[in-house]
């Protein structure tokens, strides 16, 4: 069977082309001007669908008769996990930008091209805003204010499985888990029994601050800085996302570089160690809620990949018997994993309503 996986990030896409257990990936650059100054992310999608049909063409899978195109679903109304068919609903939904701007909105309209070029289903898994919170995790102080579950579900749940059966030699649905994913953005989540019982709202100002995000702020700074800079809400909502975290101190998102300024800059060195002691922090918390029943921390996504950054959590988290480390991100074949499951009938594809 060839599946085809599409997994888009701010300025790339990321590609899959799985068949008979062999999987090529590759990144898909999207860097001209005309790119570029686009504002709003779903009208990317013709030159992302022109840079990817480019990419098979030139790599040998233009002919090729695709079985299913599966893709990360973007940001939709909260839903529970699994593998979705993509229709109309949801494609009027990720082109509304139903629950916020993202590139992973993008995942279902480029998938629904793809499938119908081939005659073949197109799927999402796991979308960003799978959401199996407790109830008791989403009350806030203000009423109507509820945390939401925006986080890197897709990233989350494979890796999870991955240390479940490779590590513990467990059934994913029988551990409790701590994954903490450190990319641009960060979220930590408790999975517990195969659900992410609580999680940090990944993308909206939540949690421990990230690369570019700003995560959880001070109310009353938030409110002075939105008046002292005359900012509309779409500015700030930015900010928050996109220009906000160690950006916003240190003026670079290589985190390579933050890294080999540590021990030279005495500023570098502060924004670095509250970094760390937030992301630790909200292990802790996680931690505390498991009632300390937790089988293993995991950590994941970009910044996984460095030794650096990880003997500095690990340093703190030395109470913790199992702390895993697993660089990277797996969304691809996470992608052609939930595809194959509905295409050999072992899990069913669900339908958004
Ligand atoms: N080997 C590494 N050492 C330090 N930082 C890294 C390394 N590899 C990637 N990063 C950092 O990880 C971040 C990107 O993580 P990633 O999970 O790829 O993010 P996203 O998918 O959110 O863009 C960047 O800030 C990048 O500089
Ligand atoms: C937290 C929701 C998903 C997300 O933010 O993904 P990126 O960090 O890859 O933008």
């Amino acid at each position: 069977m060839y599946i085809l996986a599409i997994d888009p990030g701010s300025t790339s896409t990321k590609v899959g082309v799985s068949h008979n257990k062999k999987l090529i990936k590759n990144s898909v650059e999207h860097l001209s001007d005309e790119f570029l100054k686009i504002k709003n992310v779903i009208d990317q999608e013709e030159i992302r669908f022109n840079n990817i049909k480019q990419f098979l063409n030139e790599n040998g899978f233009g002919d090729l008769q695709f079985d299913a195109v599966v893709a990360r679903g973007g940001l939709l109304k909260p839903i529970e996990g699994g593998v979705y068919l993509v229709n109309d609903k949801m494609l009027a939904d990720l082109r509304n930008g139903l629950n916020g701007e993202h590139p992973a909105n993008l995942g279902g309209t480029l998938a629904k091209r793809f499938a119908d070029i081939y005659g073949c289903n197109a799927y999402i898994v796991d979308p960003p805003v799978i959401d199996e919170m407790w109830e008791i995790a989403k009350i806030t102080g203000l009423k109507d204010i509820e945390r939401k579950s925006k986080f890197h579900a897709l990233n989350h749940k494979e890796v999870a499985r991955r240390v479940a059966e490779n590590e513990l030699k467990k059934k994913y649905h029988d551990c409790v888990l701590i994954v903490a994913h450190l990319g641009g953005g960060i979220t930590i989540g408790l999975h517990k029994y195969g659900k992410v019982v609580d999680v940090n709202n990944g993308l909206d100002g939540d949690g421990p601050f990230a690369v570019e995000r700003a995560g959880g702020l001070p109310l009353d700074g938030l409110i002075e800085y939105l008046q002292q800079n005359s900012l509309d809400l779409n500015q700030l909502k930015r900010i928050i996302s996109k220009e906000a975290g160690i950006y916003s101190h240190l003026k670079t998102k290589n985190m390579k570089e933050v890294e080999s300024k540590y021990h030279n800059d005495d500023y570098v060195k502060k924004v670095v160690d509250a970094f760390i002691y937030n992301i630790v922090k909200e292990i802790g918390s996680l931690f505390s809620v498991a009632k300390g029943d937790v089988d293993a921390v995991v950590f994941t996504g970009g910044l996984a990949k460095s030794e650096f950054f990880m003997s500095k959590v690990k340093d703190y988290l030395k109470f913790i018997d199992k702390v895993f480390v697993i660089p990277g991100e797996y969304e691809i074949e996470a992608l052609v994993n939930g595809a194959l499951r509905v295409l050999k009938g072992e899990e069913n594809a669900k339908i958004y309503k």
